[in-house]
């Protein structure tokens, strides 16, 4: 597929329904991390833009809210039509700007529009209750407490550059079926495909003002949005470092976030090795590691341990490495900088003496699939997210051990367990610290209607769909006092 990013765009921001040139005058270059330069400029939006937004989403919402919620649903469902209808050119758009390979890409696109078909499903199928006063000691039938669900009103989405279009989507569609308003933050590498999902929205006929898209640097404009007065609820995705600092600028609003992670495959002497090795290679590789739930540490019984080893290290010299384009299972990284962490945490590994089996290459942003074994609990990399192609494995006497060193980690999203025996992976399953462990497959997020939560560092509340929708909506209470 050739590249043709010859024409530079400045992309416009997209403030209260109208494509906009910030005031600021200000742009800033987006550069893509495989071809190495800039492919298309932003708008750097002001405080002052951001103000009218937020006042501008805060009048909208209050007639969206009385919209029925099938009502509000048909706009949804024609966004998801117009990102199928565009999923080419906002896949080439990810591509180019975070470096994804191609067919993933794609797939983040369809995965989008399906995400927000059942997320308007789901809000359609969402009832409130009744409650009969005379169910509690004491109380009385005459008394009836009718509980639904009620809006919050203004919702600030900050996204990660790692899935621009899906993981802004999870926030958006549910924070507007639940009759909120939104603003969204992209992140800066991701806003050329934030503007494209956008984009789609905005020919799906959304209310204007109810949604703005306030392109600029987190550095800049972040704590000014969050800690701003007009916005009800933060629904977060990131780095875990951005998510304590976000958690102390936000007073006293509802906050998610889902934030880093240090996920371990912890794999049993009577592991299905068949079962471990795809699982791991998939979990840990894709997208070159830069995954929150990617498998970034193996924790592997010492009497298998060579066996995995010999076993990955087989399969990670057939990965495919390069351009995204071309769909290469590893491509550069998203800047030098993130290279050179990756880079460094190997560094102190191999001199601290662990065993190099495979990789520690590099051409500039782009780091071959590197296995690291004999790693040890002094090591920066035991314990350290690269989000990057780095693998490192420790070997374990048991899986107590395996469970100890998991749970000495400060992050807690997803683990997975591979053991053939079932009562034996349940039994570590439940004594891991994470949001989510997996038995006998990859860490991953989806299927997206499953709750997806991390704990410890790696965040506070829960997404998935039905949990978004919760999250993004208050209980409003009603108590009948019959005669
Ligand atoms: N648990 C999960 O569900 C997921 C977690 N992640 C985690 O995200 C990280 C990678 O994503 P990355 O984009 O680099 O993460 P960052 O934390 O650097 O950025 C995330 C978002 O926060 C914005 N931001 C930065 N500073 C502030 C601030 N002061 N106030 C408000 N917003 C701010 C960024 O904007 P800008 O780009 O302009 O700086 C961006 O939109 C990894 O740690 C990964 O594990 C990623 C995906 C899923
Ligand atoms: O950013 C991430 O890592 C995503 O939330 C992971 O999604 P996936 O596990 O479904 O790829």
């Amino acid at each position: 597929m050739a590249s043709n990013v010859s024409e530079l765009t400045t992309y416009m921001a997209y403030l209260e329904g109208e494509w906009k040139k910030s005031s600021s005058g200000e742009t800033i270059a987006i550069q893509s991390p495989y071809l190495r330069k800039t492919i298309g400029y932003v708008q750097a939006v002001t405080q002052d833009e951001v103000d009218e937004a937020i006042s501008a989403a805060h009048k909208a919402q209050k007639e969206w809210a009385t919209l029925s919620v099938s009502a509000r649903g048909d706009y949804l469902d024609r966004w998801a039509d117009e990102l199928v209808n565009n999923s080419e050119e906002i896949a080439k758009a990810i591509m180019h700007e975070v470096g994804k390979g191609f067919k993933d890409a794609q797939k983040e696109v369809v995965r989008t529009a399906d995400l927000i078909r059942y997320t308007v499903q789901e809000a359609l199928h969402m009832h409130g209750e009744a409650l009969k006063g005379d169910g509690f000691p004491g109380g009385d039938q005459k008394k009836i407490g009718i509980v639904e669900r009620a809006p919050l009103g203004v919702v600030l989405a900050i996204a990660p550059f790692n899935y621009p279009v899906n993981l802004a989507a999870s926030k958006i569609a549910p924070a507007l079926m639940s009759g909120n308003a939104v603003i969204f933050k992209p992140a800066t590498q991701g806003s050329i495909s934030g503007i494209k999902m956008i984009e789609a929205l905005d020919k799906a006929g959304l209310p204007k003002g109810l949604l703005s898209l306030t392109t600029g640097r987190g550095s800049v404009i972040g704590d000014y949005l969050v800690e701003h007065k007009g916005i009800n609820m933060i629904s977060f995705t990131g780095g875990s470092s951005t998510g304590r600092h976000l958690s102390k600028q936000a007073t006293m609003i509802p906050l998610v976030l889902e934030l880093g992670g240090k996920d371990p495959a912890i794999v049993c002497e009577d592991a299905n090795m068949d079962v471990a090795v795809k699982s791991i290679m998939n979990g840990a590789f894709s997208y070159s590691g830069q995954r929150c739930t990617a498998i970034k540490r193996v924790l592997v019984n010492e009497n298998v341990a060579d066996e995995l080893v010999t076993r990955l290290k087989a399969e990670i010299e057939k990965l495919s490495v390069g351009s995204p384009e071309v769909d290469s299972t590893i491509v550069p990284l998203i800047d030098d900088k993130s290279a050179d962490f990756v880079q460094n945490l190997i560094d102190d590994a191999l001199t601290k003496g662990a065993t190099l089996v495979t990789g520690n290459k590099r051409e500039n942003n782009l780091i071959y699939p590197t296995l690291i074994d004999n790693v040890t609990e002094d090591m920066d990399l035991a314990w350290i997210e690269p989000f990057g192609p780095v693998l490192p494995i420790i070997r374990v006497k048991a899986d107590d051990e395996a469970i100890e060193i998991a749970n000495k980690s400060e992050y807690g999203l997803q683990a997975s367990v591979f053991s053939q025996d079932i009562d034996r992976a349940l039994a570590v399953a439940r004594q891991v610290e994470a949001g989510t462990v997996q038995i006998n497959g990859r860490t991953e997020r989806g299927p997206d209607h499953f709750p997806f939560l991390g704990i410890k560092s790696s965040g506070m509340g829960v997404q998935g769909i039905h949990h978004s929708l919760l999250s993004m909506s208050r209980e409003r209470v009603t108590v009948l006092n019959l005669k």
